[in-house]
């Protein structure tokens, strides 16, 4: 599998041609399969096109599509061959092999798979005097062929060397099909192999593949098994990605190649096939650090939730808050937030990171840059600390624990890429996406969990305007208590700022869960939220923000509640927003 080549399709990519071919060559590609139009637009020649690649170090494993060829009236089949003739010409000039052909979605064509295979048998010949091959695709939504099981069929029939399947995972995952029988096809009749991931959506399947496509772990399709298949045919040629996506379509390429690249990396380790250094085991959070620019003043939130001082940094501004488990450091630069995890073993942890092309950071300990732009420390233990000179403040506490989890706010463009990266760089385990209405638009989240580790991942679903007034949605960490209710009180009396939760969400909390009316009642009293799942319940509660970007949540899980109390978070946010506008 290591010398398996790796494509990516032009159409995958933002800008032009150059733009695309650029973007591929630099996130280490060794291919790309070049989509119609983006030659058309392109100022080079052909020729041109393939002197670029070559100096890129780009193949072009494919040229595609070629659309609505098979299993027509015999005046069309005339005219289509000589459209095609042009093609494989183009072709040469271009110095790729292999054109695909989609089945046909055009009215003239028949239901006949005996005149297909005469049709894409007399293409393979025109193919096969210019030592060139046809892969043949069927679409989810083709007219007639729309399963490989039918391109396979017809493909068989028409027994010619210069023709072959182009199986794309879209089009047989999105419909149900079975991946399985791909085991039956011998390898050498597959020429082609795109993969492409996607959410599971009720839709025109058309629509859906041609904005929803996500590179592969990204979406809900078992993309492992698929291409496990795929292997056990001997099928030598390149794993290829096509997916249309609207956000990829406008998003800065050399992101989205990194991204999909990472992608592929994933997708070969999960395979066995990948020589990555192995995730090492993970203890927690060892800390979380926030960006206070002078002026917001974190510290006093802080110290009201109980936290003190522990520490200063030996050479920064930066404070270290503490409170059992729990450690936060406050950074007066207000430059950066991170979030640092307890690796059983950092130096491998850091290897693994750039291996799965993270940024690396020079700052002294182990850290790499996530897609957002977060920093991301490995720490082994308690060593950290050494960069801290103590400062012996006396302990009170408010019952905190730990740090449940960190809420990081993502662009929108980086959203399914900061999923893929913190899953494959960590090995957290994702949860489903979930989308909810929150007072400014549509809110789209997803918990991304393991071995103590949680983080949650949230962007604006569409991109808001004047109005909305959190372009930036603020960070926040939550912290782990073992009883929300006695913490509450105890910060309150510490004068923390708690923010306070509307009556008509307890009413309601009443009406759905019929509540013991004590438990009610305190947790009015106190505004802590409430929520629970199959495994347990879960109580935790907010403080305001703290300045413009940073607030704090206390949770405690009772039982084993898995999820983040996501159907709490719009009475969190209109409280958020009501605090600002009215200084309630
Ligand atoms: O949406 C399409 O038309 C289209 C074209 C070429 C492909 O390889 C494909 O999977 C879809
Ligand atoms: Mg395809």
């Amino acid at each position: 599998m290591a010398e398996r080549r790796t494509a990516i399709a032009t159409v995958c990519l933002s800008g032009t041609l150059e733009d695309k071919l650029a973007a591929a060559s630099s996130a280490g590609f060794d291919g790309v399969e070049i989509f119609e139009n983006d030659l058309l637009a392109s100022r080079l020649s052909p020729a041109g096109i393939r002197r670029h690649c070559a100096d890129l170090g780009l193949s072009i494993d494919l040229y595609q599509p070629f659309r609505d060829f098979e299993a027509v009236p015999p005046e069309l089949l005339r005219a289509n061959l000589r459209r095609a003739e042009r093609k494989l010409d183009l072709m040469a000039e271009l110095g790729t092999g292999t054109i695909l052909v989609c089945s046909s979605v055009s009215p003239d064509a028949v239901d006949d798979d005996e005149l297909a295979a005469e049709h894409l048998h007399a293409l393979a010949e025109l193919a096969a005097e210019r030592g060139m091959r046809i892969a043949y695709e069927a679409l989810a939504w083709g007219r007639f062929v729309n399963t490989y099981q039918r391109s396979w069929r017809i493909v068989r029939r028409a027994a010619h060397p210069a023709l072959g399947l182009c199986l794309d995972s879209f089009h047989i995952l999105s419909v149900g099909g079975d991946p399985a029988a791909i085991r039956t096809i011998p390898g050498e009749k597959i020429f082609f192999v795109q993969l492409a991931d996607a959410p599971r959506l009720a839709m025109d399947v058309l629509q859906w593949s041609r904005h929803h496509r996500l590179f592969p772990g990204q979406g809900e399709f078992d993309l492992t098994a698929f291409t496990g298949h795929v292997l056990a045919t001997g099928y030598r040629g390149p794993l290829s990605l096509e997916v249309f996506n609207d956000v990829f379509r406008q998003a800065d390429p050399r992101l989205t190649a990194v991204d999909a690249m990472r992608s592929l990396l994933a997708l070969r380790e999960s395979l066995g096939l990948a020589e990555l250094p192995e995730a090492p085991a993970l203890h927690g959070h060892a800390f979380a650090e926030l960006a206070a620019p002078a002026g917001e003043d974190v510290g006093k939130v802080l110290a009201g939730l109980g936290f003190t001082v522990a520490g200063h940094h030996r050479t920064k501004p930066v404070q270290l808050w503490a409170q059992n488990g729990a450690r936060v450091l406050v950074n007066k630069t207000g430059e950066r937030t991170a979030i640092a995890v307890d690796s059983e073993d950092p130096g491998r942890s850091a290897r693994r990171a750039e291996a799965y092309l993270a940024q690396p950071l020079r700052r002294g300990r182990e850290a790499v840059a996530a897609p957002d732009s977060t920093e991301l420390f490995f720490c082994g233990g308690d060593d950290w600390l050494a960069d801290f000179e103590p400062a012996g403040e006396a302990g009170r506490t408010a019952g905190i624990t730990g740090i449940d989890h960190v809420a990081l706010t993502q662009p929108f463009d980086q959203f399914e890429e900061a999923a893929l990266f913190y899953r494959s760089v960590l090995g957290l385990r994702l949860d489903p996406v979930v989308e909810f209405a929150a007072p400014f638009g549509l809110v789209r989240s997803r918990a991304a969990a393991h071995q103590g580790v949680r983080l949650t991942l949230d962007t604006a679903l569409v991109r808001r305007g004047e109005w909305a007034p959190a372009v930036r949605e603020p960070q926040h960490i939550a912290f782990a208590t073992g009883d929300a209710i006695a913490s509450a009180k105890a910060m309150r009396a510490l004068g923390a700022p708690l923010l306070d939760i509307p009556g008509n969400y307890y009413d309601d909390l009443e009406a759905r869960l019929d509540l013991d009316p004590g438990l009610l009642a305190e947790l009015r009293a106190q505004s802590v939220l409430y929520d629970r799942d199959e495994h347990g319940e879960f109580l935790h509660f907010y403080t305001e923000l703290a300045g413009e970007r940073v607030f704090f949540e206390v949770v405690q899980r009772i039982g084993g509640y898995r999820g983040y109390g996501v159907a709490n978070a719009p009475i969190r946010m209109a409280a958020h927003r009501d605090r600002r506008l009215n200084g309630r």
